[in-house]
């Protein structure tokens, strides 16, 4: 399970479709969310919007990982989808935010890890929400108003990249991505080859 959290408007989604693009071997965790769709975004693709009423049904009948209230709007990794994808050994990627890491890493220490992703600047921050287009001025400002709080969770983050330049970025997190796959824990298929290395000849 690869997280990838960072304030708003800092680049996750942008690295997060690059590399969903790019690796064919990793999955992307959709989740729930009550709030509204932006242009642009596809349901089922980006998340399955849902309504509040939906969401607590959710809730009630433990159909989620982990769950948060975020910006006033409810957001949760769905168990469904992810639990069978596990078992077979795939990989899965959450743009989930310091409060849904925290659930799932204690759920799950060793299978996680976890990316925190850092905007250049605050002045960048808010040029990139702005830029989007997707948000009313009311809803960037309260954006940016959590960003600090937000980026105080950067320690319980394994890695931290600042997104200046996006190629480079995704550059960084890729090279994580295939780092953590080649640690030895995770390569159960190579012990009967090694067995067999070191058998007498
Ligand atoms: N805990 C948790 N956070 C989520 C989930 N899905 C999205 N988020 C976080 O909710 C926050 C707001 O997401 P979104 O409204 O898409 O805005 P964006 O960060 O500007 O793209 C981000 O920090 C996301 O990482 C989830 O399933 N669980
Ligand atoms: N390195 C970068 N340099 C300039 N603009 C960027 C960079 N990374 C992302 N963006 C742009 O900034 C905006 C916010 O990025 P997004 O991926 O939606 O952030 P998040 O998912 O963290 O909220 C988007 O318009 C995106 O195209």
């Amino acid at each position: 399970m690869l997280i990838l959290s960072s304030p708003s408007g800092a680049g996750k989604t942008t690295i997060a479709r690059k590399l969903l693009e790019q690796d064919r071997e990793i999955n992307s965790s959709v989740s729930v969310t009550t709030r509204p769709m932006r242009p642009g975004e596809v349901e089922g693709r980006d998340y399955h919007f849902a309504s509040p009423a939906e969401f607590e049904q959710m809730v009630e009948d433990n159909a989620f990982f982990e769950w948060a209230t975020v910006f006033g709007h409810c957001y949760g990794t769905p168990k469904a989808q992810i639990r069978a994808g596990l078992k077979e050994g795939r990989d899965f990627l959450f743009d989930i935010d310091w409060q849904g890491t925290q659930q799932l890493y204690q759920k799950a220490e060793v299978d996680v890890v976890r990316v925190f992703i850092l905007p250049p600047s605050l002045d960048e921050l808010e040029r990139r929400l702005i830029s989007r287009q997707t948000d009313s001025s009311e809803v960037i400002a309260a954006r940016m108003a959590r960003a600090q709080a937000e980026i105080s969770h950067w320690d319980g983050y394994d890695y931290v990249v600042v997104n200046d330049d996006v190629e480079t970025c995704f550059a960084k997190v890729s090279a994580i991505l295939h780092a953590e796959r080649m640690r030895r824990t995770r390569q159960t298929g190579l012990i009967d080859f090694v067995r067999e290395l070191t058998k007498s000849r």
